[in-house]
C-alpha cells in the first residue's frame, strides 16, 4: 500500500482478524478502510458505511454497499456487514475512539423527525418504513421521532408547531404529498425564517415520487428506499426554490409543480378511476387525448435571461393580485395575523419586464424540478436552486402530434418538439378561462398533485379549492428550502 501522501496516511491500523483470516486493516486519512481477504478489499466511511458497534471481542462495521453486475454498477444497495476482532483490549478500544472520531467528522444528522403516510402510494407507507427505513437508520444510530399521518394536511399541522431545536432534519416516507405540506407547514410558522432552514428528507412511498426522483437521478441513482435513506444519513445538502403563489389574500407554497389544461386535468378528473390502480393515468389520458380540449386564457412571465424573444410584451398584468388597502378593521387585523407567517418574495413585480402569451393553450405547465413522478420527466432543464421555474406550453396540434410528444415525457423529449414552447420564467400569472367548445365550462388548476381551483362543470366543481379559478401570480424564492441529496 503506498501511503506516501497525507490522504493516504493511517489513522490507525492493526493486524486483525477479518471472517477467520488475520489481515492488516487500516483506516486511512481519506476515510477509505483497507483490508486483504482473499484479495484487497477496501470501503468508503463517508459512502458506504452506516455505523459501527461493539460487541465483545469484535466490532461490526453496518454497510450499504451497490450490487455490481460484473464490472458495471447496479445502483442497486445491500447490506453487508464487516466483523473484525482487533489484536488486544487495547487495539479494540483504538479502532473504536478512531471509527466513532471519523464518523462524527463527516457532520451527519443525528435526530431526526420522520413522517410515514401509511395511506400514500399504494399503501405501503408503514411497511416500508418498518423493513426498510427504521433499520438502516438504526444502523447509523439516527435517533428518530416518528409521527404517522393520520389525515391530509396532518403532517402541514405538526410541521407548523414542531420543537424544530430538537431535529436535524425532517424526513417524509411518503410521495411529494406530504413533503409539500411539510414546506407550507414551516412557511407558515412565526418563525418561518428559522424554521425553512430545516433539512428535509424524502424516502419514496407514494403515487407520485417526483422530488425523490429528481434527487436521486440527478446522481444516477435508482429511485429506491435504500437508495433514498443512505443519502438522508450521509447528511449532504442542497438548497431548493420554493414558489410562492398568490391570489388576493390566500398565498401557498410549492416545491414542484402547477399545472392547467390537459395535464391537470388527467392528473385529477383520474381521480374517478382509482380503482384502477396506477393504470388510471394511462385510461383516462387516452380518455381526454380523444376528446382533446383546448382552454381559452392567457399567461404572462418575466422569463429568465436568454429567454426573452419568447411571447409579446405586455405591461404587469396582476393588479388585482396584489394585497390590498382593507376598509373593515377585523379583516385588517387577521390579515396582520396572516402576515407573520412568509408572504413570499419581496419584489417589485410591477416593474419586471413582462411578456404575454395568449391561449387556447391544451397545456400550461409549470415546473420546479425535471421529474413530476417517476416516469415524467417533465422538465428535463429544471434545476434545483436556479431561482427559476421552466414553463412548458402546449398549444393546438394534431393529435399525431400530441400522442408522439405524450410518449417521450419518460425522458423529456418531448420539450424539443416544435409543438412545446419551453422556457425559464422568474415570475408567472396565470389568467385561465374556459373551455374552447364549451363556454359553460372551466378547468382545474393543479398545485403540485391537489386540486388549487376548480372552474365550473369540472369533476367535483361542489367542492371548493383553495383559490377561485381566477388570476393568480407565481414567484420564486431562490434556495429557500434545504434537501438531503445524495452528492
Ligand atoms: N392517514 C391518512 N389518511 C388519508 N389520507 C392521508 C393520510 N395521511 C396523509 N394523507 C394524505 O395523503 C395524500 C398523499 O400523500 P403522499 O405524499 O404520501 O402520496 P402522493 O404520492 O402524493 O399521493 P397518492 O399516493 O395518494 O396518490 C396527502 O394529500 C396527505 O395529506
Amino acid at each position: 500500500m503506498e501511503v506516501s501522501d497525507y490522504h493516504h496516511r493511517p489513522l490507525i491500523s492493526d493486524r486483525v482478524t477479518v471472517n477467520g483470516t488475520v489481515t492488516p486493516l487500516a483506516l486511512l486519512a481519506d476515510g477509505r478502510l483497507w483490508w486483504s481477504e482473499g484479495g484487497q478489499r477496501c470501503l468508503s466511511v463517508e459512502k458506504e458505511v452506516l455505523g459501527f458497534v461493539a460487541e465483545g471481542p469484535y466490532i461490526i462495521i453496518k454497510t450499504l454497499i451497490e450490487n455490481r453486475d460484473g464490472c458495471c454498477s447496479t445502483g442497486k444497495l445491500f447490506r453487508n456487514d464487516v466483523v473484525f476482532q482487533p489484536s488486544s483490549q487495547e487495539s479494540h478500544a483504538s479502532w473504536c475512539h478512531k471509527l466513532s472520531e471519523f464518523i462524527d467528522s463527516l457532520g451527519r444528522p443525528k435526530r431526526l423527525f420522520v413522517f410515514v403516510n401509511p395511506f400514500g402510494g399504494n399503501k405501503c407507507g408503514k411497511k416500508i418504513f418498518v423493513d426498510q427505513v427504521k433499520p438502516l437508520l438504526e444502523a447509523a444510530q439516527i435517533q428518530i421521532t416518528v409521527q404517522e399521518t393520520k389525515h391530509q394536511l396532518h403532517a402541514k399541522e405538526i410541521a407548523r408547531s414542531l420543537d424544530i431545536t430538537k431535529y436535524e432534519g425532517i424526513v417524509c416516507v411518503s410521495g411529494d404529498g406530504i413533503l409539500v405540506e411539510v414546506v407550507n407547514g414551516l412557511l407558515e410558522r412565526v418563525d418561518w425564517d428559522t424554521a425553512i432552514k430545516m433539512t428535509l428528507g424524502v424516502v419514496p412511498a407514494g403515487t407520485g415520487n417526483g422530488m425523490a426522483k429528481s434527487l436521486l437521478d440527478a446522481v444516477g441513482d435508482p429511485c429506491a428506499v435504500a437508495n433514498a435513506v443512505l443519502a438522508i444519513i450521509r447528511g449532504h445538502k442542497r438548497s431548493l426554490d420554493v414558489a410562492t403563489i398568490t391570489q388576493g389574500k390566500t398565498t401557498i407554497f410549492s416545491i414542484l409543480m402547477l399545472a392547467w389544461g390537459l395535464v391537470a386535468d388527467i392528473d385529477i378528473e383520474s381521480e374517478k378511476y382509482r380503482w384502477m390502480g396506477s393504470a388510471r393515468l394511462d385510461f383516462y389520458a387516452l380518455c381526454r387525448f380523444i376528446n382533446l380540449r383546448q382552454y381559452i386564457g392567457c399567461v404572462s412571465f418575466v422569463p429568465a435571461p436568454g429567454f426573452e424573444a419568447y411571447g409579446e410584451p405586455t405591461s404587469y398584468r396582476g393588479k388585482s393580485i396584489s394585497k390590498g388597502n382593507y376598509s373593515d378593521p377585523s379583516e385588517a387585523e387577521s390579515v396582520k395575523l396572516q402576515n407573520l407567517c412568509y408572504q413570499g418574495p419581496e419584489i417589485n413585480v410591477e416593474n419586471l419586464n413582462w411578456r404575454v402569451i395568449n391561449g387556447p393553450f391544451i397545456s400550461v405547465w409549470l415546473h420546479n424540478v425535471p421529474w413530476g413522478a417517476e416516469d415524467t420527466m417533465a422538465a428535463p432543464d429544471a434545476k434545483f436552486s436556479d431561482g427559476y421555474l421552466d414553463l412548458i406550453i402546449m398549444k393546438n396540434c394534431s393529435k399525431l402530434a400530441l400522442l408522439s410528444l405524450m410518449s417521450q415525457l419518460d425522458k423529456g423529449g418531448h420539450v424539443k418538439s416544435p409543438h412545446v414552447t419551453y422556457l425559464k420564467v422568474k415570475a408567472f400569472i396565470l389568467e385561465p378561462g374556459p373551455r374552447t367548445q364549451d363556454q359553460e365550462k372551466e378547468g382545474i388548476i393543479d398545485s403540485d398533485g391537489e386540486v388549487l381551483a376548480r372552474g365550473k362543470g369540472t369533476y367535483n366543481c361542489e367542492q371548493k379549492g383553495l383559490m377561485a379559478y381566477d388570476k393568480l401570480q407565481i414567484t420564486v424564492d431562490q434556495g429557500l428550502a434545504t434537501l438531503f441529496t445524495p452528492l
